[in-house]
This record gives structure tokens, C-alpha cells and sequence, in this order.
């Protein structure tokens, strides 16, 4: 993807160059020296029309270098603001970067809004989350270039089938299929395990009788790694594996798809509609999987409106205030909703909350054919027991 666009201004050259389906990278030339800056893009897929925007510049730029920074600025500025429209218009409250006041001498469509915005501390763990990932992510960026990530997965060995392993564990057992999550630690509930060995962990629950296992890949956050899943998936586990992050960027797909992961987690209360879309169009492409989550009505209505998506993920803790309810599955497969997923043969995980026998019931009898557990199984000296705990039975292959 090489768009360029090259402007030409009294003395000096800028281009703008698509870097990764995310970002674009802008050079300015001045006699002879080039500086280069980095812009990331909330919505990837609108990046050609960006770019064009960025092609205004070389009418409004002027010999003066300050200005043609402030112009550089104030189209930055312009594209997050309406990236942010979008995101509330469709009902998103978390914002993806801290908000910034209008560069100088601003004046455009937004100019009477940006300070309704303004408040500069992260409102919830989620939006604190995400605003830490996207520097996170552009740092990684630095270290590993997408066009190095795009060569490994040529090679890369091809993905299992995660939609196919809940199924068939789902019509052997009779209970959801199980994904078991390799987790140590959370923002709410804190350290989980103490002497945590992540391959340990992973080939208990698969003698258990997991279907897929989840692996958390947040270091900050929830204290996993991409060095848990690709250490699980070189120790010889088979189940197949998903990456459990917060995905704000196309890179990170790639990364988690180099690192042994066969599907990938997407949170609708981050995304809009048009990243789920972008996003899910780069999974197929790799071969992955992707869990699409949702925590309330208008994100379950708005995950039902994409096309391609075989796997909803119904989370029964806010990643906003932590609250856990297990009634929030039965309540999101009620009605409408419940019915275009049965129409459409779409399989729902219940995901957070589930510690009994009852609990697994309950979502069952909601309509879930698949679970993701972290907490009360991971917590036991023997996940593989706690695997049977679970479920009151022993659901193992042997
Ligand atoms: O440990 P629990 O309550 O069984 O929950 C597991 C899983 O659902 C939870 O870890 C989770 C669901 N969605 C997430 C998104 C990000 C991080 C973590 C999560």
C-alpha cells in the first residue's frame, strides 16, 4: 500500500505514505532533510479518503514551516474528531485517545464542541485500557513493521479451527463448549494465581476437556503475554487458541497470528461498526476467528448488523464499572435478538461469572452453545478437576 501524495510547498515537500492499513506516515522534506511523523487512524478503511484530505494541505500550506505545522496538526486533530463523531453516533462511549484541545488558530466544523469533550482522565478501566494501547501498540509498531509481520505469516503453519472445535465439543458432551482461559491476574479481581505456568495451566485444561483455550496477552493490565500463547501453542497443545486483547489496530492481528493465535478477541464497546468490519474482512484473510463481544442491547443489535460474524461473545462483567450479572446472557438473547441468532445458526459465548454447575445450566438454557471461564477454574490447584467441578461431570475425551 503505497499511497503517496506528494505536495509541493515554497521550499519544501511533504508525502504521505500508507505505512499499515492504519497509518499513514508524513514526511516533510526541507532542503535535503527529511522528518518524518507517524499518524495512526482510528478507522483503517477510511484511510484513502484521508489521505486526499491530507492532499488539501498542499493548497493551504504556506513557505511558513510553523503554520505548515499547525496545518499538519489541525488536520490530525480533524480526523480524530470525526473518527470520535462516529464512534457516538453509534452509541460508543469509550473514547480511543485522550482528548486534545483544538491545535491554534482552529476553525472548522468542530470548533463550538471540543470542549464537552475535554476531560483529559480516562472515564473507566476500559477507556484507560485503550487509551494505554494505542501507545503500546505504536510503540510495538516501531519494533516490529507490519511489512516483517506480513512476510512470517506467509510462513507462518495454518490456524485451527476454533468455530469447529466448540461445535463438536458442544454435540459430544451436551454442555456449551468450553474455552478455558489462561489468565493470572485481572483489573477487578487481582492476582488469580500465584505460581502461574501458563503451558502448565494450558495442558491441564486440555486433558480437562477444553474445547479452546483463551490466553490474555495484556501485560499491564492482566500481567499475560504473546509469550504465553506462542509458549503454549510450541508446547504441543491442540486446542486452538485465542488471543485475548484489546484490539484497536490491524497490526495487532497480524502480530497475534504470528504468535500462534487462532482467533482474536474484538470488544464492540471499542470499536465502531466499520472497524468490526475492517477488522473481521483482515481475520479471514489470516484464517482466524473472531470473538465479537457485547455487554448490552445496542451492541448486541449492532454486532447482529455486521455481516460474517459466526462467533458473539456476551460479556457478564462491565469492563466499565466490573459489575458481574449472569442474567445479562438470558437478558441479550431474549426476543429479537435471540431469534436472528438462532436464524442465522450463530454460536453465542457466555463469557465471566460462571463458577457452578447451575451457572453453566443457566446460559445453557439461555441459548449459549459456548462458555469462556477464566476465574474459578484457573484458581483450582488442578484446573483439570476444576474443568469437571465446572460442569459437575467429567467432560474429558477419556
Ligand atoms: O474470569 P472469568 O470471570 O471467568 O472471566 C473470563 C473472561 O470472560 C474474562 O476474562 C473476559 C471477558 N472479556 C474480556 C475482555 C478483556 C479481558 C478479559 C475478558
Amino acid at each position: 500500500m503505497e499511497a503517496l501524495v506528494p505536495l509541493q510547498t515554497a521550499g519544501q515537500r511533504l508525502s504521505v505514505r500508507v505505512v499499515s492499513p492504519g497509518s499513514v506516515s508524513i514526511r516533510r522534506s526541507v532542503s535535503g532533510f527529511a522528518m518524518d511523523k507517524r499518524i495512526n487512524f482510528r478507522a483503517p478503511s477510511l484511510l484513502p479518503i484521508r489521505a486526499q484530505q491530507m492532499g488539501s494541505l498542499g493548497v493551504v500550506a504556506s513557505s511558513s514551516s510553523s503554520s505548515v505545522e499547525n496545518d499538519l496538526r489541525i488536520k490530525e486533530w480533524e480526523v480524530d474528531m470525526y473518527q470520535n463523531e462516529i464512534a457516538i453516533s453509534q452509541g460508543i462511549r469509550i473514547r480511543r485517545k485522550p482528548p486534545v484541545k483544538a491545535p491554534l488558530e482552529y476553525s472548522g466544523p468542530f470548533e463550538l464542541r471540543f470542549h464537552n469533550n475535554a476531560d483529559s482522565s480516562p472515564s473507566n478501566i476500559l477507556e484507560e485500557i485503550t487509551w494505554y494501547k494505542d501507545e503500546e501498540v505504536s510503540r510495538m509498531k516501531e519494533l516490529n513493521p507490519l511489512e516483517l509481520l506480513k512476510k512470517a505469516v506467509e510462513d507462518a503453519p495454518p490456524t485451527r479451527d476454533f468455530v469447529g472445535a466448540l461445535r463438536s465439543a458442544h454435540q459430544r458432551t451436551g454442555f456449551p463448549g468450553l474455552i478455558a482461559e489462561v489468565k493470572k491476574a485481572s483489573p477487578s479481581r487481582g492476582i488469580l494465581k500465584e505460581n502461574f505456568d501458563p503451558v502448565e495451566i494450558a495442558q491441564s485444561y486440555e486433558r480437562g476437556g477444553a474445547a479452546c483455550l483463551s490466553v490474555l496477552t495484556d501485560q499491564k493490565y492482566f500481567k499475560g503475554g504473546f509469550e504465553n500463547l506462542e509458549a503454549i501453542r510450541r508446547a504441543g497443545v491442540k486446542c486452538p487458541l485465542l488471543c485475548k486483547e484489546f484490539v484497536v489496530d490491524p497490526w495487532q492481528i497480524y502480530y497475534a497470528r504470528t504468535k500462534g493465535a487462532d482467533a482474536v478477541l474484538l470488544i464492540a464497546a471499542v470499536l465502531t461498526d466499520l472497524e468490526i468490519t475492517y477488522l473481521l474482512g483482515i481475520c479471514k484473510k489470516l484464517g482466524l476467528a473472531a470473538l465479537v463481544e457485547v455487554h448490552d442491547e445496542s451492541e448486541m443489535g449492532r454486532a447482529l448488523g455486521i455481516e460474517g460474524i459466526e462467533l458473539v461473545g456476551i460479556n457478564n462483567r462491565s469492563l466499565e464499572t466490573f459489575e458481574v450479572d449472569i442474567s445479562n446472557t438470558k437478558k441479550l438473547l431474549e426476543g429479537k435478538h435471540g431469534r436472528i441468532i438462532r436464524e442465522k445458526d450463530m454460536i453465542v459465548v457466555g463469557e465471566s461469572g460462571l463458577f457452578t454447575p447451575d451457572d453453566i445450566a443457566y446460559v445453557q438454557a439461555a441459548g449459549v452453545k459456548a462458555v469462556l471461564v477464566g476465574e474459578s477454574i484457573v484458581k483450582q490447584s488442578d484446573p483439570e478437576k476444576g474443568i469437571a467441578g465446572l460442569f459437575g461431570k467429567n467432560i474429558s475425551h477419556t
